[in-house]
């Protein structure tokens, strides 16, 4: 998807920026102690003017040797000390920097976890990685960096321009006349590049989830012979980030131009005039020496604007893309005070349930179309219809991975919606066709869900955890674990690519098991097994489903075998219900459906 500016696009610079406050706000004492270090820096630089005109009107000009050495002394010193303030002031801003970019990160994650599936299925995952890494570390460095640096300049500025006007009126106005073209530079330049940096955020977010795609895909690309065609469109996505990036660069060099152009005209025009008016006696020698050591001084800031102001604005654009994700609801919410799933025998009813995605044009019936099935405490209910029906999503409404659209959903009598999240989530388990496995060992891929067996000291909880592992594994026909090369310690590559389509699903299998849940929802998780090992693990599981009130999505005939019962989903509605042969007697539709998996499976 192509990310589009949201209404936070259209945000000031300013009030972009304003909205780190929440993150940085444990962090602003220590932000403050910087900038009063770095205005520490500014007033011991802009008293050294000072040193410098006492110094050349007095025992220079006099010739009084006794005092040029401690008056060059005392500069010496007030140098040093600036050096000192602008050490510390870089060391203590690091940390408010730190802070801000873990809190950040932190929230954006804990967010992430929260969004519904739908937010998942609509945003790209480079996207949610540009801004989740880059883009904090960009407001990171505004926060360490340009913030103190653009507080800092601008008091020194006005400070500075307070002391040139009290050494000369007349020469202070004139460098000021000369110094404001800087600010119509300036805000031009803000325009442009507000935009140019979102287009390169947003671009680099698209090269990401490319490269993402690309790696994740690659055995696909290989074996179709694309890997090329991929390769062009990567250069085509890193193309339009090189011009963008190129248009930032003439931006920031054009306005760089101007920062090193005009502050140096309207030194040398003041110096001109300067020289004239000492010339006349109208003011000291060291009164001038003093003007322009100030206005040099003045130069380091007033170039430092250009810096300051792309980076603040990389950062507001940078703020604006966290909260595009962090904006973005938690549809699926719980009530107030929602209690856990109470003890009950696993009874699962699907009562008068409507679904629809939200992006389901309107003219289209909903894909769940009023749903009625009751699965009894302790049944193995299998789900089959026509690829397509629904039945994948039907699922997913079991553990509120999305919300029904109308009806409910009950078990042991208790609207899903009205308990905990957390606590509905373990009472019903889901394996799916597609096993996603996570970089960790074979045993916390298994015992996932059971936190309360592996987050323990306690030898006894972790002895039961151990014990459940064996057992998962071994009715999940998932004996390949204990013969890696590290036994269930051994850690699977990523997304557990090294292993087969068929060891991964055995695994999710065994995670499913291992919640011991009352309900437990497979959406075809065998399909990648050969017919001997599915056999296998069906005995297994027939013993485990004798007490667990079993949802399973069939995509093969033996599938079916399984179950107690077989539903059919038929146009959005449960159409029978029977075992398998009650169902193959009566029902039409059923057969139909029977034929056209036995067909897939030819
Ligand atoms: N996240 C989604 N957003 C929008 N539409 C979706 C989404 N997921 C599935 N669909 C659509 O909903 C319909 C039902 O999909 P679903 O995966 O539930 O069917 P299924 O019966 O499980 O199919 P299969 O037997 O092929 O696995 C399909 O038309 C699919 O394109």
């Amino acid at each position: 998807m192509a990310i589009t500016q949201q209404q936070s696009g259209q945000l000031s610079t300013f009030s972009s920026l304003r909205r780190v406050y929440p993150f940085v706000q444990g962090a602003l004492p220590l932000l403050f102690v910087g900038i009063f270090v770095s205005l520490a820096a500014v007033a011991t630089a802009l008293t050294i003017p000072f040193a410098l005109r006492w110094l050349v009107d007095n025992p220079l000009s006099t010739g009084d040797v006794a005092q040029i050495v401690p008056g060059v002394a005392v500069i010496f010193g007030l140098g040093m000390a600036e050096v000192i303030f602008i050490y510390l002031r870089r060391w203590i801003t690091l940390a408010p920097g730190v802070h801000l970019e873990g809190k950040m990160r932190n929230a954006i994650y804990v967010h992430l976890q929260k969004l519904p599936v739908s937010f998942h299925d609509k945003w790209q995952s480079g996207q949610l990685l540009s801004r989740a890494m880059g883009d904090i570390s960009t407001v990171r460095r505004w926060i360490s960096f340009a913030l103190v640096q653009l507080v800092t300049s601008t008091i020194m500025l006005v400070a500075g321009f307070t002391l040139l006007f009290a050494f000369n009126a007349v020469l202070g106005a004139i460098f000021l006349i000369c110094s404001l073209p800087l600010i119509i530079i300036s805000l031009r330049f803000q325009r442009t590049f507000t935009t140019l940096a979102r287009n390169s955020q947003d671009q680099q977010g698209d090269l990401a989830t490319s490269i993402e795609e690309s790696v994740h895909g690659i055995r696909v690309l290989k074996s179709f012979g694309r890997a090329g065609e991929a390769l062009e469109e990567f250069l085509e996505q890193a193309n339009i980030l090189r011009g963008t990036e190129l248009a930032k660069g003439k931006a920031n060099g054009q306005m760089w131009f101007w920062m090193l152009l005009i502050p140096d005209l309207g030194f040398a025009i003041t110096l001109l005039i300067g020289i004239i008016e000492a010339e006349q006696g109208i003011v000291s020698v060291g009164t001038l020496i003093a003007f322009f050591a100030t206005a040099a001084l003045l130069k380091g800031p007033m170039q430092s604007i250009a810096p300051m102001l792309s980076i603040s604005i990389e950062a507001a654009s940078s703020l604006n893309r966290f909260h595009e994700v962090m904006d973005t609801p938690i549809e699926i919410l719980e009530v107030r005070d929602a209690k856990d799933v109470p003890a009950g025998p696993g009874e699962l009813v699907f009562d008068d349930v409507h679904f629809r995605y939200e992006d389901s044009p309107a003219h289209v019936p909903d894909l769940l179309d009023g749903v009625n099935l009751t699965i009894k405490p302790g049944e193995t209910m299998a789900l089959v219809g026509l690829t397509g029906c629904g039945k994948t999503s039907l699922t997913a409404l079991t553990t509120r991975l999305f919300d029904v659209t109308g009806g409910r959903i009950l078990i042991d009598g208790v609207d899903i919606r009205d308990v905990g999240i957390e606590s509905l989530r373990t009472r019903v388990a889901m394996a799916f066709e597609d096993a996603t496995l996570f970089s960790i060992s074979v045993r916390d891929n298994v015992l996932l869900g059971r936190e309360d067996l592996t987050n323990t000291e306690n030898p006894v909880l972790l002895a039961e955890g151990e014990a459940l592992l064996q057992e998962s594994l071994d009715i999940a026909q998932a004996d390949f674990a204990r013969s890696l090369p590290k036994g269930v310690e051994s850690k699977i590559g990523e997304e557990g690519l090294s292993l087969s389509g068929g060891q991964r699903q055995r695994l999710a299998l065994a995670r499913a098991i291992a919640v011991q849940p009352s309900i437990l929802v497979l959406d075809d998780p065998l399909s990648a097994l050969d017919v001997t090992t599915e056999a296998a693990v069906e005995k297994a599981l027939r013993e485990v489903l004798g007490t667990t009130t079993a949802l399973i999505v069939a995509h093969r005939p033996s599938t079916v075998m399984l179950a107690d019962r077989v539903a059919l989903l038929h146009n959005g509605k449960i159409l029978d219900v029977g075992t398998h042969a009650e169902l193959l007697a009566r029902c039409p539709e059923y057969r139909n459906v029977i034929a056209s998996l036995e067909e897939e499976k030819r």
